[in-house]
């Protein structure tokens, strides 16, 4: 008898694995269909079932999201792994089936195996057959390693085409077999071609990143990440991760998501959405804090100050000023009756409400409140009974004692305030004595001030102010999570912003202070976190990089000494693509050369530039027939982007061109923080043509281009 073919009874053995997985792939999505289908059923119901419009409306909002998150996209995978867990042996086994637990130790689900995927779905019988990946059952998915398994045997990773599964990965933990990052399914993920937006990175999360994604809703964290490190991708699986844990918390208080701009926060928009979150909000600062139009510009300097956090200080003081000291007593009469309140109890309740430290706002009705109690009890003694509602409403709202509040305690607006204390010298004087010197001062006070706050043409900083203002004089109501992408780049004032509406709840900041481009921008992340009223958290770095190409981190690198940082550097798990610096005599021409050659190959391509430079090249491209897309079409069918150098933060692209380094470092005080940025977006390829010499850091790189193969 012929030996056995072993080869042949392997591929046999696989193939029958992939008809098997195949076919549980087929059945989990008529299962999702299924549930989909229900769901619609509901909806379509929903205002049937429900006792009022009330009622209705919540189950419809309700049902509208379940329908949504059940959406199927026939080219995601529904899973991307499988987790067998040991058998254990009876005498250590326990009772329990619930796979819902957060133990995920064999004894728990010994002998069981699972399908992780984006959503939980299940059979008829409600049996899992897909578990989503926050279950806390998947973790191990993510952390078990040879050394820790966690009681599972074999780990599988899914290797899928346009949503069609075409592969798998086994690593025998309970053999001590661990692949790490040298998984083919994990390199194919990191090394294919990007196009369009942003996408999830559920089914290839790192440890380290995992560890961050499902840290506990109440702990605020702080990721320090050299770029492409996944501090983006980190951020939103982690508001995914809140949500599915904390789903009805988070939905009454909100999840929030503040982006560097509009182009960044169509890139990213998608990912929440794949993920079945649909209701996460996003957006800039600036959005955030939006009460004026923002119609001028100021000198950088004057913006710096007003960015500097000595301002909360001043405005908080210019409020207190507004406070004054009873002069009068008030005499009111309601028709029947005059009733006086003596100077002595208005003395003393302007001090209590003084000290109790309320907003603003809530101050003065908390006087008038009091104003009108003391006039309650005189009624009530005079006439023994309680007056009626209606009564206490018209002394709270009669002249005298609204000529009372507006002398002691007057009504404030945000903007008001600010533009008052910005075209008034003595009262900015006052309100800055000790914080700001008289030449901040000057800085600080309008030449030609308009004449009211609504005529006022507001800058961006003002804005900022007007915020914090508006904090004084009223709470903001707070988000349950708030997370911040690019944070280098936010001032104290901004911090402070971002603080209002935490303060009940938690942040993940996420930055590299190496890329902080603002004239603020943070040097120390516990300066921010304190601003941010979360001075505890941790700071917690990530090193390895997942975008950029090791050839092209090397050279990145070359700037990170001027950039006066101390930040961890990055390695890079890429050791493919790479780098082509060149000396052109004409810019344009080769730009068009270039972006023509980068064509060839498959995934996106970006011209970065100094911003000024960015419509000529446009043209050019346009003149030799390349259409190109802005930054912010995500959607775009073109596959060149022109982008300006001052708003590529955050963004990748498979091929980048970078023109003339000089002139984008030349742009800014912060140039070279800003080519680091620059620098780093490539995913494959990156090609720097100039003409002037590059800037001084990176003249130390070898002339001769860095073409790795497959270039
Ligand atoms: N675990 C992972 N598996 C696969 N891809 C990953 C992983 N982590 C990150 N990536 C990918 O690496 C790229 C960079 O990630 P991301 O944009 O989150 O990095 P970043 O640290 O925010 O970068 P930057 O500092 O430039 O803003 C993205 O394409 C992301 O999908």
């Amino acid at each position: 008898m012929p030996a056995p073919d072993l080869d042949t009874d392997v591929s046999t053995r696989l193939d029958t694995d992939l008809a098997a997985e195949r076919a549980h792939l087929a059945t989990s999505r008529a299962a999702l269909a299924r549930m989909r289908e229900r769901a619609e059923s509901l909806f379509a119901t929903g205002d049937q079932v429900a006792g009022d419009a009330y009622a209705a409306e919540t189950l419809g909002r309700t049902l509208a999201r379940r329908v949504a998150e059940l959406a199927d996209d026939p080219t995601t995978p529904l899973f991307f792994g499988r987790l067998d867990f040991a058998e254990v042996p009876d005498h250590e086994a326990t009772n329990s089936e619930d796979t819902s637990s957060g133990d995920t130790s064999s004894g728990d689900h010994g002998g069981r195996r699972y399908h992780v995927g984006r959503r939980h779905v299940t059979d008829e019988g409600g049996e899992p057959l897909v578990l989503d990946w926050r279950a806390p059952v998947s973790r191990s998915f993510y952390r078990a390693s040879a050394r820790d398994p966690q009681g599972v045997a074999v780990r599988r990773r899914f290797g899928f085409s346009s949503g069609a599964l075409t592969s798998f990965e086994d690593e025998r933990l309970d053999r001590g077999e661990e692949l790490g990052t040298t998984s083919r399914i994990l390199t194919a993920e990191i090394e294919r071609p990007r196009v369009g937006p942003m996408r999830d990175i559920v089914a290839t999360i790192q440890p380290e990143q995992d560890e961050l994604v499902r840290a506990d809703l109440a702990d605020s964290i702080c990721v320090q990440g050299a770029p492409g490190t996944g501090k983006t991708a980190v951020g939103l699986h982690r508001a995914a991760y809140l949500l599915y844990l904390h789903r009805e918390r988070l939905r009454r208080a909100g999840v929030l998501i503040v982006g560097p701009n509009r182009a960044f926060l169509s890139y990213i928009a998608a990912v929440l959405p794949a993920l079945g979150e649909v209701e996460v909000e996003q957006a800039t600062v600036e959005e955030l804090i939006a009460r004026v139009p923002v119609r001028a510009v100021e000198a950088s300097a004057v913006a710096a100050l007003k960015h500097d956090a000595r301002m909360a200080d001043v405005l908080r003081r210019a409020v207190q000023a507004q406070i004054g000291t009873p002069a009068d007593p008030i005499t009111v009469s309601d028709g029947s009756f005059r009733w006086r309140i003596g100077l002595e109890p208005l003395h003393r309740i302007v001090e209590e409400t003084r000290r109790e430290g309320l907003p603003y706002g809530t101050g003065r009705e908390r006087v008038r409140a009091r104003v009108v109690g003391l006039l309650q009890r005189q009624a009530e003694a005079r006439r023994a009974e309680s007056p009626s509602d209606a009564w206490l409403r018209r002394m709270g709202r009669c002249r005298p004692v609204v000529d009372f509040l507006d002398a002691v305690w007057p009504a404030l607006t945000p903007e008001g305030l600010v533009h008052s204390l910005l075209s008034d010298p003595a009262r900015l004087a006052a309100a800055a004595d000790g914080l700001l010197t008289d030449a901040e001062q000057a800085l600080l006070t309008w030449v030609k001030p308009a004449r009211t706050a609504k005529a006022t043409r507001w800058t961006a900083a003002d804005a900022v102010l007007i915020d914090e203002a508006s904090g004084l004089l009223e709470r903001a109501s707070g988000f349950g999570h708030v997370v911040v992408d690019e944070a280098q780049d936010l001032s104290p004032m901004q911090c402070r912003a971002i603080a209002r509406r935490s303060e009940h709840g938690s942040v993940t900041l996420l930055g590299d202070l190496a890329q902080g481009t603002a004239p603020w921008a943070a040097t120390d992340w516990r300066e921010s976190l304190a601003h941010l009223g979360k001075p505890d958290a941790a700071v917690v770095p990530l090193t390895v990089g997942f975008r950029v190409p090791a050839a092209v981190v090397a050279f990145a690198n070359l700037l990170l000494p001027a950039l006066a940082v101390n930040v961890p550097a990055a390695e890079s798990l890429r050791r493919d693509g790479g780098l082509d610096v060149r000396t052109v005599a004409d810019l344009t021409a080769a730009t068009v050369t270039e972006v023509r050659a980068a064509l060839a190959h498959d995934g996106s391509v970006g011209v970065i530039a100094a911003d000024e430079a960015v419509d000529a090249l446009r043209a050019a491209l346009a003149a030799d027939g390349v259409a190109t897309a802005t930054a912010d079409d995500v959607t775009t069918a073109e596959r060149v982007t022109v982008v300006p150098a001052t708003l590529v933060k955050g963004l990748e692209y498979d091929h980048v061109v970078v023109v003339e380094p000089a002139a984008i470092v030349a742009a800014e005080p912060r140039g070279l923080h800003r080519l680091y940025v620059v620098l780093t977006r490539a995913v494959s390829r990156l090609s720097v043509l100039h003409s002037e010499p590059l800037p001084e850091p990176l003249r130390t790189a070898p002339r001769q281009a860095t073409r790795v193969s497959g270039w």
